[in-house]
C-alpha cells in the first residue's frame, strides 16, 4: 500500500492525535525530515521522535488507538526498534514500518509495511526518508490540510532525480574533500531546519561508526552557545547549509567560522540547483535528501583516501550486547 492508502485506512478506523517517530541512528534520522515538516506545518497533531529504546523505556502516554507510530529499520532486525512495534502495539497505536528488509523482524508487529530500496544508487538511499515525509504530508492533508500539498507532490516526483544527479556530480569536490580531511582526529559536523539530523547521522553513523573519526555534532544555532568556543585556525567543521528558511542560522555560523580561519567543509543545497525545481513554499523538506546524496560520495572517498571502508567494524555485528 502507498502513504496515502495507509494514511486513508487508519483514518477510517479512528482518528488521529498523534505521529509518534521511532527508530535508532541512521534510521532516526531518516524519520526527522517528516517530524520537521509536521512541527512547522501540523496546528493539532502533536508529533515526537524517539530513539527505540528511550521509546520502549519512557513509553509516552499519548500512545494509544489516536496514535500513528512510524518506526523504521534498514536491516529490519535492530532489536529495540523490533520492541518498538510490540510496545506500539500492545498500547493500541497503529504501526507503519519502513525496511528493506521484506519479512524481517520489524514487520512482524506492523499493520503496515513499506519496502524501500537502498542499496541500488545513491537516489535509493533516501527512499526512507521519502516515504517517512509522505506518510507526514498524507496524514497532514487528510487530518488538517496542507495548503501545499501539490507542490510537495511535484517535490517528491523530482527529488530523486536531482539527488542522484547531485551525487554523480560531487565526486571531484568529495576528492578534494578527502585529501584535505583525512588525517584529522575530530571532525564536528552542524546543520540546521530539516537537514539538522543529516549532520547528526554524518557525525555518528559515518564519521564515528563508518571511519572512527571523533566527531561531535551540534545544531548551527546552538554551536553559538558553547561548540563555536573551541573554533581556531584549521579546526575541522562540516557545514552542511540549507537553501531554505534556516539559511541564515547556516551562514551565520559560516561567516564565524571563516572569520577564523576554521577549515570548513560546506555541502551547500543552493549549488545543487534545488530551487530551481523545487516550489519555494516547501523546499525547506528537500534539502535534506540533496545533501544526503552528496555527502555520501564525500564519505565514500574520505574512506577511500584513509584506507578504512565504510563498512568496516569491531563490535557491530561482532559482540552481543
Ligand atoms: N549505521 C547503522 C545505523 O546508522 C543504523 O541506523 C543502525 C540501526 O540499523 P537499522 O536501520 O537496520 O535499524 O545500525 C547502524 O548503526
Amino acid at each position: 500500500m502507498n502513504p496515502k492508502a495507509i494514511i486513508k485506512e487508519i483514518l477510517e478506523k479512528n482518528d488521529i492525535a498523534h505521529v509518534v517517530f521511532v527508530g535508532c541512528g541512521a534510521s532516526k534520522a531518516d524519520l526527522y525530515p517528516a517530524k520537521y515538516f509536521l512541527d512547522q506545518n501540523a496546528q493539532k497533531l502533536s508529533v515526537s521522535h524517539y530513539t527505540s529504546n528511550e521509546f520502549n523505556y519512557a513509553t509516552p502516554a499519548l500512545v494509544n488507538e489516536n496514535t500513528i507510530v512510524i518506526t523504521a529499520s534498514l536491516g529490519g532486525t535492530t532489536p529495540e526498534t523490533v520492541e518498538a512495534n510490540a510496545v506500539a502495539k500492545a498500547k493500541g497505536a497503529h504501526v507503519v514500518s519502513l525496511t528493506r528488509s521484506e519479512g524481517s523482524p520489524l514487520t512482524k508487529d506492523a499493520d503496515y509495511v513499506i519496502i524501500h530500496g537502498f542499496a541500488e544508487n545513491y537516489a535509493a538511499k533516501l527512499e526512507k526518508t521519502g516515504y517517512a515525509l509522505q506518510l507526514a504530508v498524507e496524514l497532514l492533508n487528510q487530518t488538517e490540510g496542507y495548503a501545499h500539498y501539490e507542490d510537495m507532490q511535484d517535490g517528491f516526483d523530482k527529488i530523486y532525480e536531482l539527488s542522484q544527479q547531485s551525487a554523480l556530480s560531487a565526486r571531484k569536490e568529495a576528492k578534494l574533500f578527502a585529501e584535505q580531511f583525512k588525517d584529522e582526529d575530530v571532525i564536528y559536523v552542524m546543520s540546521s531546519g530539516a537537514t539538522h539530523e543529516v549532520a547528526y547521522s554524518t557525525s555518528v553513523c559515518l564519521m564515528m561508526e563508518m571511519q572512527w573519526i571523533n566527531s561531535g555534532t551540534f545544531h548551527a544555532g546552538e554551536y553559538f552557545h558553547g561548540p563555536f568556543e573551541i573554533t581556531d585556525k584549521d579546526v575541522p567543521f562540516i557545514l552542511l547549509m540549507n537553501d531554505g528558511t534556516t539559511r541564515p542560522i547556516d551562514a551565520r555560523a559560516l561567516t564565524f567560522l571563516e572569520r577564523f580561519d576554521a577549515k570548513t567543509a560546506v555541502v551547500d543545497g543552493l549549488d545543487y540547483g534545488l530551487s530551481s525545481i523545487i516550489e519555494k513554499s516547501v523546499i525547506d523538506y528537500f534539502n535534506p535528501f540533496v545533501i544526503t546524496a552528496v555527502f555520501r560520495v564525500y564519505a565514500e572517498e574520505l574512506a577511500k583516501a584513509r584506507q578504512h571502508p565504510l563498512t568496516k567494524r569491531r563490535y557491530m555485528w561482532k559482540l552481543e550486547y
